[in-house]
């Protein structure tokens, strides 16, 4: 007997219910593990209430910090590409469409009356599960959230901090003149800046170009501009690539300002938060710095929140002085963050005063904002039309699953003259030693997917990539492992070497031996292949793990319209991945799909907030 079906067998003697929605695909092993486990430590026998707690760990693996009890089954496989272990039943009868799901009345009453689950007013952590509503959240989460919660409250709703008024309207009129572009618009930076400084939490909400950077350096400046000491000032992100890609960018919109300004912002660097928060050697989710042991900065800018997960939030809020200003930054119709929570979306949505939303687009002028915004505002028909339409920098072509690089297609015809010229490009770059040059010709095109596994997954397509430059570039990977321009990514976090999950890098030559190069502000990071411990090569790569990198041209490979990943958050996300080149490989339906399914994330948040 495989050990997997002895461990399907340990749970067909506890419980027959859970053995259903795992034989149905809908729980993982492990999520009816936990739930048997919660379900001994108060000899819970209510089948019930074992499948809700079961469906709740199976939500957080899905990003939502809670689960609806109501709409519990309209849900079940939102998201989830992840086939349990002798889980997804062949015989219809046994499948997802016969489960026969608890009536919701009756099983949020079992929820409620039972010893494992606790009421929304009850004191924390008495007991592993609560129930708020309809919701019901795994009790560390439920705290999170309230956490997040309080403490935005308290910032918003405390007393403002003090400010020079004649100062602050002679800089707002010096560093935000009034801009003919607007056509009368109101201008939301202006806004946005002022906040900054009358608020202790702003958040600036935009897509790609709306000038969320220009505007943060304009807000910097305008802060220091006040009357008395400098702010100590923080900048932050969640990955190293979008921290370096922040730092970049806002002292580039500093260089614009004027000569008083620049002096007086000085060097501006920007860390993963991570990082600035004081990461812990074997410690997940403690760090250095908290409400005991506050950050000593006065102004902490956070960019790229929509990765942020409520975890993170939590103790970045903990974190950040009471009395400190705090300016989110983010685009909250991306995909939400990796791990549970959709903490910048949540906050967006709620009528809160403190969130100013940019709209205009400043950088793109071709149909690839068109585009985005068609995704964004879910105008499926629009999109289509734009797809379709003969514009040189978006196209949509047909993708057929058995095809493969070289078939002759159209579209996977483009694909693979964009991949070998990146790769020819990369290692070039990487033989002469020009790390800086080696990293802009693997960021020159990416091919993103929206699934791991399958014909439309990273895996296949990782494969069938490298297989075709070997084939059509002679001496490509043909010098080991760590061979020039082979384009890395970091898949798990590294704090010693300030490397982070997504992070992205090249092999390159440098007179030291091999390297591998990470970009990073100022140059780029070099260490010796040895050193690294999670990489793997990224010719592909999913859509979530793009998210606080652009790219000249983006491929993205659309699943079928019947998959639960294509969103219209993932398609927004790819979309506006790209500067100068947009191809869709799949179907029409495909795009109508993505367009009209916003993704569904449980949380408590907005509700609690709005
Ligand atoms: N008020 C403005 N007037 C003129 N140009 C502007 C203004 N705001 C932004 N821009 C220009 O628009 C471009 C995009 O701005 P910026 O990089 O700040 O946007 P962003 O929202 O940070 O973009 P992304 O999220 O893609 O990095 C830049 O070239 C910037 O100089």
């Amino acid at each position: 007997m495989s050990a997997a079906s002895l461990e399907l067998s340990a749970v067909r003697v506890r419980s027959a219910l859970l053995e259903r929605f795992h034989t149905a695909g809908v729980l993982g092993l492990a999520d009816v593990h936990t739930a048997e486990a919660l379900g001994r430590m108060v000899r819970e026998r209510d089948e019930r209430v074992l499948l809700a707690a079961a469906l709740t760990v199976r939500a957080l693996r899905n990003g939502s910090v809670c689960l609806d009890l109501t709409t519990a089954s309209d849900v079940a496989l939102a998201e989830d590409e992840a086939v349990p272990a002798g889980g997804v039943a062949t015989d219809p009868a046994l499948g997802l469409e016969a489960l026969e799901w608890p009536e919701p009345a009756g099983w949020l009453e079992a929820c409620r009356e039972s010893p494992l689950v606790a009421g929304a007013d009850a004191p924390p952590a008495e007991r592993p599960l609560r129930l708020a509503g309809t919701l019901l959240y795994l009790e560390r989460y439920w705290q999170q959230e309230e956490s997040v919660r309080t403490q935005l409250e308290a910032r918003t709703q405390g007393s403002p901090p003090g400010v020079d008024d004649a100062a602050l309207f002679r800089d707002l009129d010096r560093l935000f003149p009034p801009s003919a572009a607007l056509h009368g618009e109101p201008d939301h930076q202006r806004e946005a800046a002022e906040s900054s400084a009358r608020r202790r939490v702003t958040v600036l909400a935009g897509g790609p170009g709306t000038g969320k950077t220009t505007t943060v350096a304009r807000l910097l400046a305008l802060l220091n501009a006040q009357p008395g000491p400098a702010p100590r000032v923080a900048l932050a992100a969640p990955t190293g690539k979008a921290a370096a890609r922040l730092a970049e960018a806002v002292r580039e919109a500093a260089a614009r300002l004027p000569e008083q300004d620049r002096a007086r912002l000085g060097a501006l660097d920007a860390s993963t938060v991570h990082r600035l928060l004081g990461w812990r050697p074997g410690s997940k989710s403690r760090f250095r710095h908290d409400a005991a042991n506050p950050l000593p900065h006065d102004v902490v800018v956070v960019d790229e929140m929509s990765m942020v997960s409520l975890t993170l939030m939590a103790r970045l809020l903990e974190a950040v002085r009471p009395d400190a200003r705090l300016v989110l930054v983010g685009d909250p119709d991306q995909l939400s963050s990796v791990e549970a929570g959709a903490v910048l979306a949540d906050i967006t949505g709620t009528a809160n005063a403190s969130v100013v939303r940019l709209t205009h687009n400043w950088r793109f002028e071709g149909t690839i904002a068109q585009l985005a915004d068609a995704v964004r505002t879910g105008d499926a028909d629009r999109a289509v039309a734009l797809l379709t339409s003969g514009a040189t920098d978006v196209t949509l072509a047909p993708l057929d699953a058995g095809a493969g690089l070289g078939a002759g297609a159209p579209g996977l015809d483009e694909l693979a003259q964009r991949l070998s010229a990146s790769a020819d490009d990369a290692r070039r770059a990487a033989a002469a030693g020009d790390a800086a040059a080696a990293l802009r010709a693997v960021e020159a095109h990416r091919l993103l997917c929206a699934h791991r596994r399958g014909p439309y997954g990273v895996n296949r397509w990782n494969l069938e990539v490298e297989q075709w430059l070997a084939r059509t570039l002679p001496g490509y990977a043909a010098d080991g492992e760590f061979y020039l321009g082979r384009p890395l990514l970091v898949t798990a976090n590294d704090k010693d070497l300030d490397l982070w999950n997504g992070d992205t890098g090249v092999v390159t030559r440098t007179d030291a031996g091999l390297r591998a190069a990470f970009a990073r502000a100022e140059r780029p990071l070099l260490y010796p292949p040895a050193r690294l411990d999670a990489v793997s090569t990224v010719h592909a790569m999913t859509v979530h793990k793009a998210q606080g990198s652009q790219f000249a041209a983006v491929t993205l490979v659309l699943p079928p319209p019947e998959s639960p990943l294509l969103t219209r958050e993932l398609l927004y996300t790819a979309v506006s991945r790209a500067t100068t080149r947009v191809l869709l490989l799949g179907s029409e339906d495909a795009v109508r799909q993505a367009v009209s399914r916003p993704a569904n994330r449980a949380s408590g948040l907005r509700q609690r907030m709005g």
